[in-house]
């Protein structure tokens, strides 16, 4: 009643919980192995005017992929830092047998979208390189494991902010444990694997800096698609026909072969991204060393 006299709405609505109803797919963002990815406008006053929020769902195949589809909802809606997407809400159906993820939107979309498109400086590449680490080395902070950081998962919000876009295979690392070991592969990005993902699939946050030295050769060829990690791997295994992928890229890593440092990069950029491919992973430096690095390379 004291609400009603005020005027203010009675009921308090929880701004995290979307309803299929005023959902309106706009257009799919993006598919992956296990779902996909859909601009929705949310509309609830039904004038066009609603939201624009990136929905992520689950092809709803069987329960134990949303098993961990509730962990990676857990874990999007516990991360606060600028840049890491933003967790909004949920939306819920069948009485909550199916859940759909909904995060802010970038229309900007992803780094393999914008670099190619915009001719930026090399200190612009490193402002962004330093924001992926500094949201990586936060997401490590929390003790998760990102396993599959590449420049399509890194989203523009504008032409001074990237942002971590996707979760899809973040795991938890438990304390006093180091390895996350996996036994689905699926669709593995195995081009931005570090060696021992590829021999043994054990994961670490020294992996992650594994393919944080993949991302920053991307941006640094601004996601040329005629220089992709999978285009140059596949040029430097050309002899070796026939036999698996995974075997002969694990062979060219032993063997010390690794994707070339695109020409016009300053030698300390060679440096730390060659540090980050060392093949013993206690090499390799972590996020915390990088984000120093970045700041004095860009002085
Ligand atoms: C079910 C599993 C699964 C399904 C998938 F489709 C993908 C692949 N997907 C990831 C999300 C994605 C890239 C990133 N980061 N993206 C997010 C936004 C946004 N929040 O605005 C956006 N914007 C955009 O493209 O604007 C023009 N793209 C893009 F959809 C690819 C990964 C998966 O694990």
């Amino acid at each position: 009643i004291e609400l009603m006299r005020k005027g203010q709405s009675s009921a308090n609505t929880d701004p995290t919980v979307f309803h299929k109803r005023y959902l309106k797919q706009v257009r799919i963002l993006g598919e992956g192995h296990f779902g996909k990815v859909t601009l929705y406008l949310y509309d609830p006053a039904n004038d066009g005017k609603g939201e624009q929020v990136a929905v992520k769902s689950l092809k709803q195949e069987n329960d134990k992929i949303s098993d961990g589809w509730m962990k990676e909802i857990e874990i999007l809606k516990s991360l606060y830092h600028s840049n890491i997407v933003k967790y909004k809400g949920c939306c819920t159906e069948l009485g909550g047998q199916v859940v759909q993820l909904i995060m802010e939107y970038l229309p900007l979309g992803s780094l393999k979208d914008y670099l190619p498109k915009r001719n930026l400086p090399l200190s612009h590449c490193l402002m962004f390189a330093q924001q992926i680490c500094q949201g990586m080395n936060y997401l490590h902070s929390k003790r998760y494991v990102h396993r599959d950081l590449a420049a399509r998962n890194v989203l523009v919000e504008n032409d001074s902010l990237v942002k971590i876009g996707d979760f899809g295979l973040t795991k938890y690392i438990p304390e006093g444990e180091i390895y996350y070991r996996v036994r689905e592969d699926g669709d593995s990005p195995v081009f931005w694997y570090a060696i021992e993902c590829l021999k043994e699939s054990k994961f670490s946050f020294s992996s992650d800096v594994w393919s944080f030295g993949v991302t920053l050769y991307e941006i640094l060829t601004r996601c040329d698609r005629r220089q992709s990690p999978p285009d140059k791997f596949f040029e430097m295994m050309k002899e070796a026909q026939g036999q698996m992928t995974v075997v002969i890229l694990i062979k060219l890593l032993e063997q010390g072969l690794r994707l070339p440092c695109p020409k016009d990069s300053p030698h300390e950029v060679k440096i730390l991204m060659e540090r980050c491919w060392s093949a013993d992973p206690s090499e390799r430096p972590d996020f915390e060393s990088l984000i120093k690095k970045f700041q004095s390379l860009r002085q």
